[in-house]
């Protein structure tokens, strides 16, 4: 049997790159209407967190995340990344999104290797890493396959592996696994908790979900209804490693976030 790659080999980036909101608000303007989606957003992420943030919809999450991402500037106040003000999207950042996105042209394999060859790094080297993330998500077998081979599960493991391909010290996920049935869902939760374990990342992570922002974050933030302010921000006591959703703590935690999205203001 060929030697399995040493995953924990899988670089982990080297700064301690962070994320800072400074008074942080963003109205959009449409239709000659003023939309004001956030508001007061004042939030410091240390390296190496798992930031879950939920609410209800509308409330502003995904124009938080898309402010992160770089895709969108605030109306006000200021992001950071890595003591860096944001300005546009970067390779420090790593994106997923709802859908997978993956290009039908490339194989699995090439749609990993895709940033990192625009990137200019080296076959070889590429190979190398695509392999190694293709293992760490899961998909060791299949890099050969084209993504409409893939299950909806399978497809959305391999953006994970896209984003993280040029070792970006914070990923952000957008609804991840919202399009995915339960048990797949599930799973996936289970992977991406190994996966930040394993690689040290700095997470983002946008959801509707009570259970995954309980499961997955190191810290949850709950934001009102628009416009979105921070109503709760929690340090997640709960264990690391071994099945979080079966401890005490789990529920706990669920309930008190629950009890926030339900009570904005509280
Ligand atoms: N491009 C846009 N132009 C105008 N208004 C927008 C735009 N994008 C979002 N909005 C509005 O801003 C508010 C926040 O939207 P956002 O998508 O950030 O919320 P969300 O919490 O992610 O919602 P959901 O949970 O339903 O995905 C909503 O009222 C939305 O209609």
């Amino acid at each position: 049997m060929p030697a399995k790659p040493d995953l924990a080999a899988v670089p982990v980036s080297a700064t301690a790159t962070a994320v800072a909101l400074t008074g942080v608000r963003h109205e959009y303007r449409s239709g000659g209407r003023r939309i004001l989606a956030l508001d007061g957003i004042d939030l410091r992420l240390a390296a190496g967190e798992s930031l879950a943030v939920v609410g209800p919809s509308g409330c502003g999450k995904s124009t938080l995340l898309r402010m992160i991402a770089g895709f969108l500037r605030p109306s006000h106040g200021e992001i950071r990344v890595g003591g860096i003000p944001v300005t546009r999207p970067g390779p420090d950042r790593g994106v997923v999104f709802q859908q997978p996105r993956l290009f039908p042209w490339l194989s699995v394999h090439g749609n990993v290797a895709y940033g990192l060859r625009e990137a200019g790094v080296p076959r070889r080297a590429r190979s190398e890493r695509v392999e190694q993330l293709l293992d760490l998500v899961g998909l060791g077998d299949v890099g050969a396959l084209r993504p409409y081979e893939l299950s909806g599960g399978m497809q959305q493991r391999a953006a994970i592996a896209r984003a993280l391909a040029p070792d970006p010290a914070i990923l952000l996920l957008d609804e991840p696994f919202a399009a995915l049935d339960a048990l797949t869902r599930e799973r996936l939760q289970e992977e991406l908790r190994a996966i930040w374990l394993r690689t040290g990342k700095t997470l983002v992570l946008v959801t509707h979900s009570v259970d995954e922002a309980a499961l997955l974050g190191s810290r949850i933030i709950v934001l009102s209804p628009r416009p979105g302010t921070v109503v709760l921000d929690e340090q997640s006591a709960l264990p690391r490693v071994g099945q979080a959703r079966d401890v005490p703590e789990f529920a706990a935690l669920r309930s008190r976030i629950l009890q926030a999205v339900r009570t904005p203001g509280s």
